[in-house]
C-alpha cells in the first residue's frame, strides 16, 4: 500500500490564529493536484510559542480548530495529522494534537506528554498521560510532539503493537537541527518504521526555527527533507517496506523487556 503525504512547513505568525488559519487555508489550496492521502501540520501551528497570552488566545476546548480542520479535510478529501494547537481544557492549557479523517471526524487527540522547559512550556501548560497511537488510512500509526522524540521508552511503547508510520509535529530550533535529524534518523532505525516529520520555519522572539522536514524510511533512509524556507514537502510511503525490514532484522521479537529497566 502506498500512502502519500504533504507536509506543510509553514512559518507561523505570533500569536495571530486567525492569519495562521488563512495561511493553512491557502496552502490547501496549492496542494498538487495529484491525490494527497495525509496533510500534516506544525506544532502549535495557531499561536506559536505565544505562551504568556495563551490566556486570551488558546482554543477553548479546541472547538474553534476542529471546526477549521474538520471543513478543510472535507473540502479536499485528505485525513489531518493536524499538528498541534494550545487547547483551553477545565485542568489547563494543553498542547494537543488533533487526526481527523477526510470525513471531517476526530480520530484521535493526543496532549503532548514531555513539556520543553529550555521554551517555558511547563509555565503555562499541562502535560497528558495518553498515548497517541491511532489508525489512520487503514494504517496503524502514531503521532507524538517535538520534544517527545528525545525519549525512545516513549516512542517504543507506541511501536509495540505492529504501528508502522511516527507522525511527529514540532516547532524546533535551528540552532539544535542536528538534534532534530539524528533523533529522527534513530527513532526510523530503532523502531522500523516511517518517521514523517513536520518542523515549521521563520522566527519568534525568542528562537528561530530550523525546518527540515523529513520523510524517513524503516531502514533509516531520508526520503525526503526540506531546506529552511516555507515549502510543501511531499513524499510516498510504501507502508509494506516496513513489514520487510522487520523480517530482515527482526528486533521486536528479539527484545528482551525481562531484563529492561522500564
Ligand atoms: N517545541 C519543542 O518541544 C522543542 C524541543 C527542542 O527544541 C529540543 O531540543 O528538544
Amino acid at each position: 500500500m502506498i500512502l502519500s503525504v504533504a507536509l506543510l512547513q509553514i512559518d507561523i505568525t505570533f500569536g495571530d490564529p486567525v492569519a495562521n488559519e488563512e495561511k493553512v487555508e491557502r496552502k490547501f489550496a496549492s496542494l498538487k493536484e495529484k491525490k494527497v492521502d495525509v496533510v500534516v501540520l506544525p506544532e502549535l501551528w495557531t499561536t506559536g510559542y505565544d505562551l504568556t497570552r495563551l490566556e486570551e488566545i488558546a482554543d477553548s476546548n479546541g472547538e474553534r480548530s476542529l471546526s477549521f480542520l474538520s471543513r478543510l479535510a472535507q473540502k479536499y478529501d485528505v485525513h489531518l495529522v493536524a499538528g498541534s494547537v494550545a487547547k483551553r481544557t477545565e485542568r489547563g492549557v494543553t498542547n494537543s494534537m488533533f487526526v481527523i479523517n477526510s470525513n471531517g471526524e476526530l480520530v484521535k487527540e493526543y496532549a503532548k506528554a514531555h513539556l520543553f522547559r529550555l521554551m517555558e512550556e511547563e509555565k503555562h501548560l499541562v502535560e497528558g498521560s495518553e498515548n497517541g497511537i491511532f489508525e489512520l488510512a487503514g494504517i496503524k500509526s502514531a503521532g507524538v510532539i517535538c520534544y517527545d522524540i528525545r525519549f525512545p521508552e516513549w516512542i517504543r511503547t507506541h511501536m509495540l503493537d505492529n504501528t508502522k508510520v511516527l507522525y511527529v509535529v514540532a516547532e524546533w530550533p535551528a540552532k539544535r537541527i542536528d538534534h532534530w535529524k539524528a533523533l529522527l534518523i534513530s527513532r526510523a532505525i530503532e523502531n522500523q518504521c516511517y518517521v514523517v516529520a513536520c518542523n515549521r520555519v521563520g522566527a519568534d522572539p525568542n528562537n528561530q526555527f530550523g525546518g527540515h522536514s523529513m520523510i524517513v524510511g524503516p531502514w533509516g533512509e531520508i526520503l525526503e527533507e526540506a531546506d529552511d524556507e516555507e515549502t510543501i514537502l511531499y513524499s510516498e510511503l510504501d507502508v509494506e517496506q516496513v513489514d520487510d525490514v522487520r523480517q530482515r532484522i527482526p528486533i521486536f521479537s528479539d527484545r528482551r523487556p525481562d531484563i529492561y529497566r522500564y
